[in-house]
């Protein structure tokens, strides 16, 4: 049977035109596993309370980033994967959870080329529900539909995987100055209640499951390791959260306004719950991050960037791949 993959990343609008931000938006948050309130809530809460307005501001911060050719997001995605073609021997697709390319065009073009067999790689190093388990809920609602004589299998979560902390350890060692306070490990929040769900998962079925803060400490752990960082020269924290439910703790705005207080004056910050940069990192981080430390009386700030199409990152994806492959 032939075999293809299939990279999966989040998405973002088409445009950032404020109509386009929405319909991203209103997709996004009418996801079940993201705004996890029963239906008719979750639409209340969207259409009433975050679509009229949120839409306008995101938009505005979508311009910040915007390129000539499009999203960051999508055009460090789109390079991964043509990296990853020229390197291996299957067809590899690409496709986001929200928006364009959707999961049904990516099976449906890998399914044109004759694949019955697909890896599906979520671009997730951690797991959770608004991650990986929305990626292999909507991967399998598409396949059930569209594609049943189809066997899909998924690349599991890597925030540990030695092959991944090695490269993001070296993207780090690469742009640490050799004079800083602190290095932030900065991961896109989750509300807390996620994390108690899957405590909760894992309980019922006997299971240990690790949770969604955890995995991001790992992260953080064995990288600092890998880089021979003493506990006090590195720190972890939890951006863009979302409403007033409690997420997941410290939070990176709050954690960033207090290190100058502290004496920690030169700050580099790396992302590493995204693989390519995008908003949350490029406008939130690089840019209002920045100028947060700066107001608070930081001197020097780092952002590091996210792996995007390095090329040992492309050769672990493609050791990975080939893993599969030769099965
Ligand atoms: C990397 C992991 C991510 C997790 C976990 C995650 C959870 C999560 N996100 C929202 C709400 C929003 N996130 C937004 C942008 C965004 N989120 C991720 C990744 C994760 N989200 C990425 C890569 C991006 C950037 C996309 C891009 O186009 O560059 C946004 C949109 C922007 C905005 O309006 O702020 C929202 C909204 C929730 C509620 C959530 C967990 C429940
Ligand atoms: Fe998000
Ligand atoms: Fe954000």
């Amino acid at each position: 049977m032939s075999k293809g993959i299939l990279l999966v990343n989040l998405g973002s609008p088409d445009s950032t035109d404020v109509q386009d931000v929405r319909t991203y938006l209103r997709e996004f948050l009418m996801d079940p596993k993201v705004l996890d309130s029963p239906w008719l809530v979750r639409k209340f809460v969207v259409e009433c309370f975050i679509l009229p307005k949120r839409p306008v501001n995101s938009a505005e911060a979508y311009q910040k980033i915007w390129t000539d050719e499009g999203s960051p997001l999508i055009i460090y995605s789109k390079k991964l994967q043509q990296k990853i073609q020229n390197k291996v021997d299957a067809p590899v697709g690409l496709a986001m959870r929200y928006k364009n390319p959707s999961i049904a065009a990516g099976l449906q073009e890998l399914y044109d080329k004759g694949v019955r067999e697909i890896l599906v790689i979520p671009l997730y190093p951690q797991y959770t529900m608004s991650t990986t388990e929305t990626v292999v809920d909507k991967v399998m609602a598409v396949q059930k539909k569209k594609f049943k004589d189809v066997d899909i299998k998924f690349l599991k979560a890597f925030y540990n995987h030695p092959d991944y902390i090695k490269v993001l350890g070296d993207s780090i060692r690469e742009k640490l100055p050799l004079q800083f306070d602190k290095l932030l490990f900065s991961y896109h929040g989750i509300p807390e209640r996620h994390d108690k769900k899957a405590i909760a998962f894992g309980k019922r079925n006997n299971i240990k499951v690790e949770t969604y803060r955890n995995q991001c400490l790992e992260t953080s752990r064995l990288v600092a390791e890998y880089l021979g960082l003493s506990e006090d020269q590195y720190h972890t924290s939890f951006q863009s959260r979302l409403g007033k439910d409690p997420w997941i703790q410290p939070y990176t705005d709050q954690t960033i306004e207090d290190f100058p207080s502290q004496g920690i004056k030169n700050l580099a910050i790396c992302t590493p719950a995204f693989v390519a940069d995008c908003l949350e990192t490029l406008e939130e981080i690089s840019m209002e991050g920045k100028a947060l430390f700066s107001k608070a009386g930081g001197e020097n700030f780092t952002y590091i960037p996210c792996l995007n199409d390095r090329n040992d990152w492309i050769e672990v994806l493609v050791k990975w791949i080939n893993g599969w492959l030769n099965q």
